[in-house]
């Protein structure tokens, strides 16, 4: 029988640890004394000490740094304890009594179960047994999504050349490429691209054949390389759209950093290199920016809101003039395909985190599909896991190097840049706030095995879509929660959005960022909920 105390276990989960008598500090309704429980998937506090009993319940894989407070000397109420620093915006304070030494039982649990990758404990996702109708491993189909789009035509083919991943093996092995490239070209493209990668295509659009491209940086250098067929081959890219006779290439980097890029190999095309490209910087900065940049939001943000100095706080913490810079990035490429009929190749540095934000809001912005729940998914599935965005490396899971420079929140910014989106096209949308939220909450959680590993390679490597459940069969299970009740579905719905990227016109996402504080739980996001 489930002692009340007790939390649900989902399958495949199982208690490891449990320690009676802990006291949680909660910031909002003060201490409370209960039950600390830790499963191989959660840490579960549940308050013994009142009748509306207060729960935590915490995926581990949302902990990215356990501490011990106080030691046995620290005398006073609550002193002696653990403090959970937590990847979604906030912090936990357990208090135990200095006599019993449960502390160190839990502790070692949660350290263990939390950073499983450091303890040569399998990520739970592994062990998680849960059965769904559908399997979220088959929404997305590169092929079938290429055709949806048109592709093979006569300008575009499809490519199985990375077969083995040893073209590029941060690519996936489907691609398509311009029909005239031959298969040298690509090994040659490669060879002076960062990484191996190539310019492929992301999107297309079904009347005008303009084109959305991406990759990495060209290997230009101090010395200032060229390649003649990298040069040849974004010509067959421009010369793949009929409509127009440029293209732009835009480098989504503040250009110092693109020239600072050059001392290690990199660089960019210069454009008497690359005669009918037209090259823009876009000015979004580096991982490491967005990573302090969030730092000082979740400080502002947690637990408490400084009245007094909330709106300068905000601004600096530069959090909303970086998603207005990424949203602003995107508009122009929006701009470039559909309003000039122009084809724009899309690149940073690595080509695998600004260059999927930019990727996938742009065609998110271009093409209704997207803008659906299922295309959504095809969308994350297509732009992020399978184009390499090192999910394992920016969010660490399972692993206790919480300090790890190459942390970084850039998939959170592009949920927030969606979030944004939604708020200026409330119609244009099939799914709620709640949805890319879960999303979110599932990005940490290690419970499914959609964002694991840096690359299809890694996840094939792992036996990832063999030994764990997609996050999509948990969602398609469920769509009612994650319906937009506004959704304009076939009426007049709008084909493009063009988002107005202004800083006045960007928010705050109070019922993400604020979720935790019970005065921030505005109406509207209680509504969404439901
Ligand atoms: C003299 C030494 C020159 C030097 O270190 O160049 C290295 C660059 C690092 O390049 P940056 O573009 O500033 O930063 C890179 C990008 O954020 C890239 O993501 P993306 O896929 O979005 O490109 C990450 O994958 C890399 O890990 C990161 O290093 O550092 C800078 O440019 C900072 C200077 C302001």
């Amino acid at each position: 029988l489930l002692r009340p105390e007790e939390p649900p276990l989902l399958q495949g989960e199982k208690i490891c640890g449990q320690a009676r008598d802990v006291t949680y500090l909660c910031p909002y309704y003060g201490p409370a004394r209960g039950v600390l429980t830790v499963t191989n998937y959660k840490l579960y506090f549940r308050s013994v000490d009142r009748d509306t009993p207060n729960v935590v319940d915490v995926p581990l894989g949302v902990v990215s740094r356990i501490e011990k407070v106080g030691g046995a000397s620290s005398r006073g109420e609550n002193a002696y304890g653990i403090e959970v620093f937590c990847k979604d915006m906030r912090n936990l304070r357990f208090a135990h009594k200095q006599e019993n030494h449960s502390r160190r039982d839990v502790f070692e649990k949660l350290q263990q179960y939390a950073f499983p990758l450091s303890h040569k404990i399998k990520l739970f996702a592994f062990e998680y047994a849960g059965v769904f109708t559908e399997n979220g491993w088959c929404v997305y189909e590169p092929i079938a999504e290429l055709k949806r789009m048109g592709v093979n035509n006569d300008m575009w083919r499809i490519t199985k050349i990375n077969e083995n991943y040893d073209v590029c093996d941060s690519y996936p092995v489907v691609w398509a490429i311009p029909a005239q490239a031959t298969d040298d070209d690509v090994h040659t493209v490669a060879s002076f691209r960062s990484r191996g990668r190539i310019p492929v295509l992301s999107w297309i659009h079904t009347e005008s054949q303009a084109t959305i491209t991406r990759c990495s940086q060209p290997l230009v250098g101090v010395s200032g390389k060229r390649c003649r067929e990298d040069e040849r081959y974004i010509q067959l890219i421009m010369d793949a759209n009929a409509q127009s006779h440029k293209m732009y290439i835009m480098d989504a980097r503040p250009s110092a950093n693109a020239i600072a890029n050059k001392a290690k190999g990199g660089g960019y095309e210069s454009e008497d290199a690359y005669q009918n490209a037209e090259l823009v910087f876009l000015d979004i900065h580096n991982i490491h920016v967005m990573r302090e940049s969030l730092r000082k939001l979740k400080e502002l943000c947690f637990p408490n809101i400084e009245e007094t100095r909330w709106l300068s706080g905000v601004e600096s913490t530069y959090w909303l003039k970086h998603i207005k810079c990424i949203l602003a990035g995107a508009v122009r490429i929006v701009d470039k395909v559909e309003n000039h009929k122009t084809s724009v190749l899309v690149h940073c540095s690595d080509g695998w985190d600004r260059t999927a934000q930019l990727t996938a809001l742009s065609m998110l912005m271009l093409d209704p599909y997207y803008r659906t729940i299922k295309g959504f998914e095809v969308l994350i599935e297509k732009e992020w896991l399978s184009f390499g965005h090192k999910f394992q490396q920016r969010i660490g899971h399972g692993d206790d190097h919480h300090s790890d420079a190459d942390r970084s929140p850039v998939f959170l910014q592009f949920v927030d840049c969606v979030w944004q989106i939604t708020q200026q096209f409330p119609n244009a949308f099939e799914f709620n706030e709640h949805f890319l939220i879960t999303i979110l909450d599932h990005l940490y959680s290690n419970r499914f095995g959609t964002f694991l590993g840096n690359s299809e390679r890694e996840r094939v490597q792992e036996g990832v879509k063999e030994h764990t459940t997609s996050l999509w069969s948990y969602t398609n299970s469920q769509l009612d929660l994650y319906y937009n009740p506004l959704y304009w579905a076939n009426t007049h719905q709008q084909l493009v959005l063009i988002p107005i990227a202004s800083i006045r016109h960007i928010k705050l996402w109070k019922s993400y960022y604020c979720r935790w504080n019970p005065s921030m739980r505005t109406q509207e996001s209680v509504y969404q909920r439901i």
